[in-house]
């Protein structure tokens, strides 16, 4: 649905665009939700009496956070607690990062099987600032973003990259702090308040209101526009092409 604030959003006031990946530039936030779901569902097949795992819960505990905090946060929801484990875990293993690992193998499957193509709105976008001059970075709390990325052929659009990846092996705190995002700001050499996130995720809107950016712009994908701008976002658009 088209947001009146949307027209009030004048590129020659900023410098830089912060995007998100997931659900901002390609619609992999549904497999990522249909992922978890599969997973957390599983799941819960051993917790009898423990409500079960909805689309509410993706939205509210893990969209755009890293993986194993999704895990813990939604765990957490359900007072279920586990031992952490670690990445190297075998999926089978019953610790919060064998969870996330379990997750992972179903994204992988329906990445290497459907593949991916970038929302054309958003594509538009990026072609849009490019000639703009505006600088773009990729903003993602997952680790699977530049597989992703590679498979929309979209590996050379983005002049700075913190992914999942970079945050864990810089340590550096992820969505919903604002970290990521001013680290990206940083390396394209744009102060933040020259600098305009772009986020679908709770998580995500909530990091840029807490950064001193110079605007937060909420993609509703699902999560819902009254509740992206509750949580932060200045504005809210349903597709990219909403900003050119
Ligand atoms: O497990 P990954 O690929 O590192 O992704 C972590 C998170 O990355 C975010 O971009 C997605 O919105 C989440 O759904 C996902 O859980």
């Amino acid at each position: 649905m088209w947001d009146a604030y949307a027209e009030r959003v004048d590129w020659n006031d900023y410098d830089a665009a912060l995007f998100d990946l997931d659900g901002v530039i390609t619609p992999t936030a549904e497999v990522h939700q249909r992922a978890w779901a599969r997973m957390f569902t599983d799941f819960l097949q051993g917790h009898p009496g423990v409500a079960p795992y909805t689309d509410d819960d993706y939205f509210a505990y893990v969209d755009g956070k890293p993986r194993y905090e999704g895990v813990a946060s939604f765990l957490a929801s359900r007072g279920i607690s586990l031992p952490q484990g670690d990445p190297s875990d075998d999926p089978a293993a019953e610790t919060v990062c064998a969870l996330g690992n379990r997750k992972n193998d179903y994204f992988s499957d329906v990445l290497r099987t459907d593949g991916v193509e970038a929302y054309p709105g958003s594509v538009r976008l990026l072609d849009d600032l490019e000639a703009r001059g505006v600088k773009s970075a990729l903003v993602s709390s997952s680790r699977n973003a530049r597989l992703v990325l590679e498979a929309a052929g979209l590996s050379d659009r983005f002049e700075v990259i913190i992914d999942g990846e970079v945050a864990a092996a810089e340590g550096i705190p992820g969505k919903p702090q604002p970290d990521t995002f001013e680290a990206a700001a940083e390396r394209l050499g744009v102060p933040t308040t020259r600098s305009v996130v772009l986020e679908d995720a709770v998580s995500g809107v909530q990091a840029g209101a807490a950064g001193d950016f110079g605007l937060v712009i909420g993609v509703d994908r699902g999560a819902g526009a009254d509740v992206l701008r509750e949580h932060g976002a200045d504005v809210v658009v349903s597709d990219l092409a909403e900003l050119l």
